[in-house]
This record gives structure tokens, C-alpha cells and sequence, in this order.
């Protein structure tokens, strides 16, 4: 019996929340096998209380084939390495409690729709417990939260500082509301890595519940310097049905497990037309949020329809969460913001 069958057997335990296996993670620190008893140390740096505990269980399952194996003992040792942190309240953002990313691979998949009317899902839901919402437009090449959400004008300046602007009970900041219409943004790389840091840190959002991200699309370096910047509760991975956006998705995930961010689903938008009889048809293919969930070994959070009233929202300045929310559409963000706020909050 070697040491590596059963380094090869943790190769299919999954961080909790990532499709990363707990060895290409970096968190086995040894592995011993003598006289039939199997010990596996495992360093663990989240302060999620549920996550060494289901550590344990996958690796007890794992291991518990290999047949030479008569005892087994996993320790597993808590370090305070914030880097590794799989979720928790944030306190990278004075006031602001839990910060959440909208990401897509690609453009073109509704992200900045998605993150506005998931905006406004959270902030009914928060609002009953009393608790504030903001969103923050970070797609500094094509700004468009601000006129999805009708909020125009330029933020106060206090000392280094931005005041977010308001609007539909959330607090908003965006480079739109800073660069000119008009203006083609050209920015050089590192000036927009600068850039977006600086936006991203300067804003006096005051006490929220909970920030949405809207990340610049893509896997470039304006969302990695982000996200290296705003410490995340987690990120939400935008997809369409269609094979070709599963790839790309894909990609973008990758970049954000590569910086320790947990992924916390996947949600499917433009996903189906509904007829007047309630049928749906597939516009754009089907089972590409599934796929994408699924390769990345998480889950599908939610499947967003195609609807004329949505892309009439955004251009209205009035999102569909809040100007139908009985819609099947407004529903579905309601579920996905639910189910998000039930996973980060543990
Ligand atoms: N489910 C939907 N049904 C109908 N129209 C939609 C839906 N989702 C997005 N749209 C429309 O598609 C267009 C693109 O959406 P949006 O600007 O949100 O995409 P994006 O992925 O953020 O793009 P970019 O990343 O390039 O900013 C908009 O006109 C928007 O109103």
C-alpha cells in the first residue's frame, strides 16, 4: 500500500463551495500509513465553522475503499491565513458586511442586467430587516448600472472620498458617474488597474448589508487587480444557455478560484421565452447553466427568461424586480438573491 493511493484517493475531496480538489488546493499537509492506520493532516484557514467538519466527512468517504486501511485519522488544523478564507463577513470595505461579484466570461450575457436586478432583490429582502443594499459598477469600459437603475449627476466628494449615490433604496456607485458619456474611456492597462483600485477603495458606502459587484467583463487584468482588491463573500458566474458561453464561463471561474474566491453558483440568464400558455421555448439552446454548475462543482441557481420587459426596465431605468415583481422573471431573482444570502450567511 503506498502513501500516493491515498493521496490519489483526496484527489476527489472538493474544498466545500469550489470544483478545486483539497490537494491541488494546497491544504494537505501530510499523509502517513503505517500498520494499517491511515493519518491525513489538513490545514484549513476558513473561519466557516461547517467547513472542517465537512472536510472530515469527504475524506472519511474517500478513504474509506482502500481496503489496507483499518484506522484512520484526520486532523485538521485551523490557521489564520485570511488569503484562503472561503467566505465570511467582510471587513475589507469599512461598514460593509458582505461583498458579492457578478461575474461573466464574456460581454453580452446581461451581466450588468443581472447585477442590477439582483441589487434590487436583495435590497427588498434586507430592507424588511432593516438593513441596506449597494451596488457598485465596476465595467469602467461601458458603465451601464446608472441608467439601468434612471440615476444620473455626479457623486459628492468628502475629503478622498465618494458618497455612492441613491436610488431605488440602494446605494450606488459607478465610473459612469464619473467619466463623461461622451468621452470614450482609453485607458492604458496599468492606468485602469489604478483606476479601479482607487474607485473600488475611495467609496464611503456608509453601513450595508450587502454590496453587489458588477465586474468588468471578461478575465482580463481589470478583474483580477478587483478582485484582488475587495475581499469577496463570494462571486456569482452569469451564463447564457448556449455550449459556447459554458467555456467561457468556465474561464472566468478559474480566475477567481485561482485567487481564493468562492464561487457560489451559477445563474442562467436569457434561458427560455415564455409563451402566453406559460410554455417555454429555447431560444438560445438549453443545459449551458447546468453544464457550467456542474463542471464547476457547484450549483445552478437560477434560470433567468428571455423577456421584452426586462431589456425595457434597464432602458427605462426601472428594473424588473421592481416594476413587476409578480413577473416569473422577478421571481427568479428573488429566489437566486434568497439563496445567496442563505449561503453567505452561514
Ligand atoms: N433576460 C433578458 N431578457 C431580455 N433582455 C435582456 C435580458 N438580459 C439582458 N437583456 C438585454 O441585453 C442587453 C445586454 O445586457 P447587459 O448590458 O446587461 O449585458 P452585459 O453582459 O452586462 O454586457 P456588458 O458586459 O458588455 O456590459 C441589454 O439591452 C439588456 O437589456
Amino acid at each position: 500500500m503506498s502513501i500516493e493511493k491515498i493521496k490519489q484517493a483526496l484527489t476527489t475531496v472538493k474544498y466545500p463551495g469550489f470544483s478545486r480538489d483539497i490537494v491541488s488546493f494546497g491544504i494537505v499537509r501530510s499523509v502517513n500509513f503505517e500498520n494499517g492506520k491511515a493519518s491525513v493532516s489538513i490545514a484549513i484557514s476558513s473561519s466557516d465553522a461547517s467547513i472542517p467538519t465537512a472536510i472530515r466527512d469527504s475524506v472519511e468517504q474517500a478513504l474509506k475503499p482502500i481496503a489496507e486501511i483499518k484506522d484512520l485519522d484526520v486532523s485538521i488544523v485551523l490557521t489564520g491565513n485570511k488569503k484562503a478564507e472561503a467566505s465570511t463577513a467582510n471587513d475589507g470595505i469599512p461598514g460593509v458586511k458582505y461583498i458579492v461579484a457578478v461575474s461573466s466570461g464574456k460581454g453580452g450575457v446581461g451581466k450588468s442586467t443581472f447585477a442590477v436586478n439582483l441589487a434590487c432583490a436583495f435590497s427588498q429582502i434586507l430592507e424588511k430587516e432593516g438593513k441596506k443594499t449597494g451596488i457598485m459598477d465596476c465595467d469602467i469600459y461601458g458603465p451601464s448600472v446608472p441608467l439601468m437603475l434612471g440615476i444620473s449627476g455626479r457623486p459628492y466628494v468628502e475629503g478622498d472620498s465618494l458618497i455612492p449615490m441613491e436610488g431605488h433604496n440602494l446605494s450606488v456607485m459607478s465610473m459612469g458617474f464619473l467619466v463623461d458619456e461622451d468621452t470614450p474611456v482609453v485607458w492604458r492597462g496599468p492606468m485602469v488597474m489604478k483606476t479601479i483600485q482607487q474607485f473600488s477603495q475611495n467609496v464611503k458606502w456608509g453601513e450595508l448589508e450587502l454590496l453587489v459587484v458588477d465586474l468588468p467583463p471578461g478575465t482580463g487584468d481589470a478583474q483580477l487587480s478587483l478582485v484582488q482588491t475587495i475581499p469577496l463573500s463570494g462571486a456569482v458566474i452569469v451564463t447564457t444557455p448556449q455550449a459556447v458561453s459554458t467555456t467561457v464561463a468556465k474561464r472566468g471561474a478559474r480566475m477567481l478560484e485561482k485567487t481564493n474566491v468562492r464561487i457560489l453558483g451559477v445563474a442562467e440568464n436569457m434561458s427560455y421565452l415564455e409563451g402566453p400558455d406559460g410554455s417555454r421555448q429555447n431560444i438560445f439552446g438549453e443545459g449551458g447553466g447546468q453544464k457550467t454548475a456542474d463542471d464547476l462543482g457547484t450549483e445552478l441557481l437560477g434560470q433567468i427568461p428571455l423577456d421584452q420587459s426586462i431589456r425595457e426596465g434597464g432602458d427605462a431605468g426601472k428594473p424588473i424586480v421592481l416594476s413587476d415583481p409578480d413577473s416569473t422573471a422577478a421571481q427568479s431573482f428573488h429566489a437566486i438573491a434568497q439563496s445567496l444570502l442563505s449561503k453567505i450567511r452561514i
